[in-house]
Formats: C-alpha cells, sequence, structure tokens
C-alpha cells in the first residue's frame, strides 16, 4: 500500500532497461521527470489505486484466440453507433474513440465511412493504383544483412486477421516501400526508410508493429494506478496526420484485439486520458499532447516495443528535436536495441539522417525512389507571377479548371500560403468570389481544422486554403490540383506540398507561382523539375543560374546528385564533428534547414 509520496517514488518502477519485464504491481506511478525530486506534501500527481483492467496481452494469437484481460474482441460488427461529433449532425469534438461503441462494447467497423464514400463518389474499388508506374523505380538499401524484399503480401506472415484487413483495404499488391520495409521490420531491425510521397509509407510501419503485436505471448504489464503502457509509439508532426495514421491502423488492426489510439493537441486531454485508461496497444501521437500526458503519469512508455515517426526528418528537425528527445531518450522508453525504431519520411537531409542515427540500433537505410524528390505522377507547372497579380492568376486557373469540370467532388484543389492571415484573407476573398473555399492553419481551432477538412475531403468546400500545417502526411484522395500560391522556402517542403496529389499510383497537377521573392529557390526547384522529367521554363533556369552564381541558393539540396537519398554513413563522414555540417553548398547549413517552417514562434501550428 502506497502510504505517501516519498513512498510511492520509491516504490516506482524506475528506468526499465528490459522491455519484457513483468513488473510488479504499484499503486502510483511516477513519471521519469518527477523521480528522485524531494517528497512533496502534496503529490503533482493523483494516486489512484485503480480495479481498471491493465492492457495485459497474455497469449493473444490474433482472430481465433482473441480473448484478452478486458473480454473478448472477436465480436461481430453491428454497424457504426455514432456518439460525440460526425460532422453530419454538427457541433461537438469528433470522437475518436479507438474504434469502440462504447454503449454496446463493440468494435465499430473502420470500414464502413470507406464505403459510404466509395458509393458517394461512384468508386467500386481502390482500382486507381497504377502499379506500373513504380516497376522501374530505383531502390537502394544499405546496412548489414538486409533482409530481401517480397512481391506480395503473401510470402510475409502478418497474420490471417491482419491479411484479412489488407483485403479489406484492397491493397492487391505491396508497393516498393512495403515490399522491402515490411520484411526489413519483420525481421527485427531497425529501419530509416526514405520514399515518395503517397507511396504507402503508413502501412509499411503499421503491418509490421500490428503483426508483432499479434506474435506477442505473455506480455503483462503493470497495473499503477491510471497509467497507459503502450507497446507501440508512433509520432507525426500534426494533428490531422495523427488522426490519420490512427485512422488507417484501426482498420488494419480490424478484429485483431490490437487497440489503437490517438492523443493530440487542441483536443480535449480528459477524453484522451479516458481512452487511454480503457487500454492501448498502439498509441499515435503529437509530441506535445504525448509530453502532456507523460508529466501527468497517463502515460508510460516503459513497455514499448516499436517506436516509429512518420515525417521522421521533420520529428528531427529543430522545432521538433528537443521534444522528441526527451520522448525518446529522457522519460522511460526502452533504449534503442531494446525497442525498434522505424523512421519514415520522402526526405532526408544527411544532417537530419544523422541526428537520427541517435535513435536506432545496426538499422538498414532504405531508399525507394528518387528520394527527396517528387514522383513522375505530378506534373509540375512553374509560372513567374508578381505578387499584386496572385489572385487574379488563381482566379484564372479555377475558372479554367471549372471550364474543364476538374473541380468539384471529382477534382479538389488545395491552395498553399504562407501565412495564416494570408490564409484567411484568400479563404475569404475566394468565397466572395463565388469559389466555395475554406482553410487551415494554426490560428484555427482544432474544431475548425477538423470541420475544414471534412468539407474539403468530402467536395463541400473543394479549394482548401493551407499553411504547412497541412503540407505533410495528409492522404486526401481526389487532389487533382496543388497551388503553390507562396512558393515555400524549403525544397524540402515543396516536395511535401505537392505530394499532397499524385498519390497512390494516381497523376496529378502542382502549380508554382514564382517571383523574384523566391530566388533561393530557384536552382532547388529547377534541379528536382529537371529530376522528375518536368519541363523547366528557360527562364527559371536563368534564375537558378544565377542563384548558383551569387550564393542566393542556400537550400539544402543544391548538390542534387540524381539519386538525392543516400545512406549518410557511405560518405564515410559521418564521425566527423560539426565541421561536417557546416560544408559549403550541398547538404545542410545549419541555419537554412528548418527554415522553412517559419520562426520558433509558429511551431505550434505543428502540435
Ligand atoms: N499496397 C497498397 N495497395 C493499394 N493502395 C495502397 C497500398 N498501400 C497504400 N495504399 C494507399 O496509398 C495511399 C498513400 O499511402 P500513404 O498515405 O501511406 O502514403 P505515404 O507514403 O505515407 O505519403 P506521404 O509521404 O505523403 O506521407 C493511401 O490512400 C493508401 O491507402
Amino acid at each position: 500500500m502506497t502510504t505517501s509520496w516519498a513512498d510511492s517514488v520509491d516504490n516506482s518502477v524506475i528506468g526499465s532497461s528490459d522491455a519484457n519485464a513483468a513488473r510488479p504491481a504499484r499503486s502510483t506511478y511516477v513519471p521519469p521527470h518527477l523521480r528522485n525530486k524531494p517528497p512533496s506534501s502534496e503529490p503533482p500527481v493523483a494516486s489512484h489505486s485503480s480495479s481498471l483492467p491493465a492492457n495485459d496481452r497474455v497469449n493473444y494469437g490474433g482472430p481465433t484466440a482473441g480473448s484478452r484481460g478486458g473480454g473478448s474482441y472477436n465480436r461481430p460488427d453491428h454497424g457504426r453507433q455514432e456518439y460525440g461529433y460526425s460532422g453530419r449532425t454538427g457541433g461537438g469534438w469528433n470522437n475518436r474513440g479507438g474504434g469502440w461503441d462504447r454503449g454496446r462494447e463493440r468494435e465499430v467497423n473502420p470500414f464502413e465511412d470507406d464505403e459510404a464514400t466509395d458509393h458517394a463518389f461512384g468508386e467500386q474499388e481502390n482500382t486507381g493504383i497504377n502499379f506500373d508506374a513504380y516497376d522501374d523505380i530505383p531502390v537502394d538499401t544499405s546496412g548489414e544483412n538486409v533482409p530481401p524484399p517480397v512481391n506480395t503480401f503473401a510470402e510475409i506472415d502478418l497474420g490471417e486477421a491482419l491479411n484479412h484487413n489488407i483485403r479489406r483495404c484492397k491493397y492487391v499488391k505491396p508497393t516498393p516501400v512495403q515490399r522491402y520495409a515490411i520484411p526489413i521490420s519483420l525481421a527485427g531491425r531497425d529501419l530509416m526508410a526514405c520514399a515518395q510521397t503517397g507511396s504507402g509509407k503508413t502501412a509499411a510501419f503499421c503491418f509490421p508493429i500490428i503483426s508483432g503485436i499479434l506474435k506477442m505471448q505473455h506480455v503483462q504489464r503493470p497495473r499503477i494506478g491510471r497509467t497507459a503502457f503502450p507497446l507501440a509509439l508512433i509520432l507525426s508532426p500534426t494533428r490531422e496526420l495523427s488522426c490519420q495514421i490512427h485512422d488507417e491502423a484501426k482498420k488494419f488492426s480490424y478484429q485483431t484485439g490490437v487497440k489503437v489510439v490517438v492523443a493530440y493537441g487542441g483536443a480535449p486531454i480528459n477524453q484522451q486520458m479516458r481512452e487511454l485508461e480503457r487500454g492501448v496497444d498502439i498509441l499515435v501521437a503529437t509530441p506535445g499532447r504525448l509530453v502532456d500526458l507523460l508529466e501527468r503519469a497517463r502515460v508510460s512508455l516503459q513497455m514499448i516495443r516499436y517506436l516509429a515517426l512518420d515525417e521522421a526528418d521533420r520529428m528531427l528537425d529543430m522545432g521538433f528535436e528537443p521534444q522528441i528527445r526527451k520522448i525518446v531518450e529522457q522519460m522511460d522508453m526502452p533504449l534503442q536495441g531494446l525497442r525498434q525504431t522505424m523512421l519514415f519520411s520522402a526526405t532526408f537531409p544527411k544532417e537530419i539522417q544523422r541526428l537520427a542515427s541517435d535513435f536506432l540500433s545496426n538499422y538498414v537505410f532504405l531508399a525507394v525512389g528518387r528520394v527527396g524528390s517528387s514522383t513522375d505522377l505530378i506534373a509540375q507547372r512553374v509560372e513567374y507571377v508578381l505578387e499584386s497579380d496572385k489572385r487574379s492568376h488563381l482566379m484564372d486557373l479555377l475558372h479554367a479548371q471549372r471550364e474543364n469540370g476538374i473541380i468539384g467532388k471529382q477534382g479538389l484543389t488545395l491552395v498553399f500560403v504562407e501565412t495564416k492571415k494570408g490564409a484567411d484573407a484568400l479563404e475569404h476573398w475566394l468565397c466572395l468570389n463565388g469559389f466555395p473555399a475554406t482553410s487551415i492553419h494554426g490560428d484555427r481551432t482544432q474544431q475548425e481544422r477538423e470541420l475544414a477538412l471534412r468539407s474539403f475531403k468530402s467536395g463541400n468546400t473543394p479549394i482548401l486554403v493551407a499553411t504547412d500545417v497541412a503540407a505533410r502526411g495528409l492522404d486526401i484522395p481526389r487532389v487533382a490540383h496543388v497551388v503553390n500560391f507562396d512558393l515555400p522556402n524549403d525544397i524540402d517542403d515543396y516536395v511535401h506540398r505537392i505530394g499532397r496529389t499524385g498519390r497512390a499510383g494516381k497523376m496529378g497537377l502542382a502549380t508554382a507561382f514564382f517571383n523574384d521573392n523566391n530566388f533561393s529557390l530557384a536552382k532547388p526547384l529547377a534541379d528536382l523539375m529537371q529530376e522528375a522529367n518536368q519541363e523547366v521554363p528557360a527562364w527559371l533556369t536563368r534564375f537558378a543560374a544565377r542563384a548558383s552564381y551569387g550564393g542566393g541558393n542556400r537550400n539544402r539540396r543544391s548538390g542534387g546528385s540524381r539519386f538525392g537519398g543516400r545512406d549518410f554513413r557511405r560518405d564515410g563522414q559521418h564521425n566527423k564533428g560539426p565541421e561536417y555540417y557546416g560544408g559549403t553548398g550541398g547538404y545542410g547549413v545549419p541555419a537554412s534547414y528548418g527554415g522553412g517552417y517559419g520562426p520558433p514562434g509558429v511551431a505550434s501550428a505543428w502540435d
């Protein structure tokens, strides 16, 4: 029995280095940042003895063995019972209850929404995937004893339940990144994977995690107050992306018994804490909200077996690195080697690769496609447009689209701007001019952000004006056109932005408005377009030449080899000190990277 705060500190589990170790029950969990603190009369963390079932996974064998501490998970689905906000009823919060209908304790069918959407858009199946587009894609792996790739899902032992969900997702065969990354991860190897936008990275890290959890035997988790002990942690830089990964992971783990929970900023934390109390195997989170939950002792990372960072280069750039280090290195997560770590992105600058290697152990580096580049599926146009002409130019584009019938439900347009104010103003102006638009940026409430995204996805407002908060990861079907109304400062941001179209083998169009203010982007943009077999206008080539001579190019990919993603370990310089990163040209002057994400003050837009 815990009698005092000091006792609870003494009794707490301190820095487990053995993720497999079963811990004796304690009544109060003390988060690592509070351990060894002097006793206080007011414990900062409420001590609750709880009879709630812990998340023990004992002998869980998949769909046929479907039982766990809290009851059977293999109940037939009885359809989606809406509670909370559905978007159709208006008001309130989107309920992301981990896919459970609490009223009836039944797992909600996550595929129902897809079926409804397919029906609404007259689509029967995922037939748009053009795998031929990927056939001659270059693939590069490095590291010791790299496990060989597979050609089909059947070749991989993912388990019947997961295979069934893959079929439900209408995934017929693995995409190239999945062909390589899944066997590497299933072999237990750490992985740094670069693959082009829209190429299926989410499944590439979710499948091995879910399959690994299903294979775990006798995992006994501590029963400590209200603390949740997830087995896997997936971190992503934005709230919307975390929600999307959560939705995908729920589909992949439907009726497997694996419980997925999401925690992100801007939404009520109490609701998320309640969900965590009900049990969690895979926690998908944004870093800020996770740190909050860790400090409140509502989550402990001591049982983590799998750590995945999506958009890993973004997660390790200047804005997020301290939070990520805190989560991974200063709380109670097992050390690298004792957990499996997977880092994924479409872009991986070398200085970030070096930082990332701190989190990895004997890892495999995988590059699929011209990494850091855009896919050939996106037709890229760049037009010289003065600041003062941008609105009328956009209007011309939209009118042309309307005439060609590619606006509305079947053809969504995503317009990127530099600032939150700029997003509001452009949205307002578009609406005034008869183009239904909405916007997403860091100054909008989370409810507004989620509502805007839903309205855009459904085609109700087929134009979304966005800041970089929507640049990464979001998988919105039917985005036909991405307009860079304001170009970003960083070429990697450009790659991610235009990657909101041309996904999963489908074609897309990206138009950029360029003017003298974008001088520093001229060379990397021209290089990138050339790499992707796009027509580079003569005036841009001239800008690029001037930029190379005049030192105007401070962008990190100025050296741009044809195969942009290379394992930095191969350079033989990765043991060098900081001077390596201060080199001229090529990758990385520290002052330039991160520049694309704006000053530190705007980082909140990403949380
Ligand atoms: N094997 C597959 N077969 C068919 N479709 C797939 C397959 N794998 C993934 N997809 C679909 O491809 C789309 C893009 O996948 P995903 O969002 O994981 O891309 P990504 O590589 O993470 O992109 P980004 O770099 O923008 O984050 C999704 O709609 C997903 O459902």
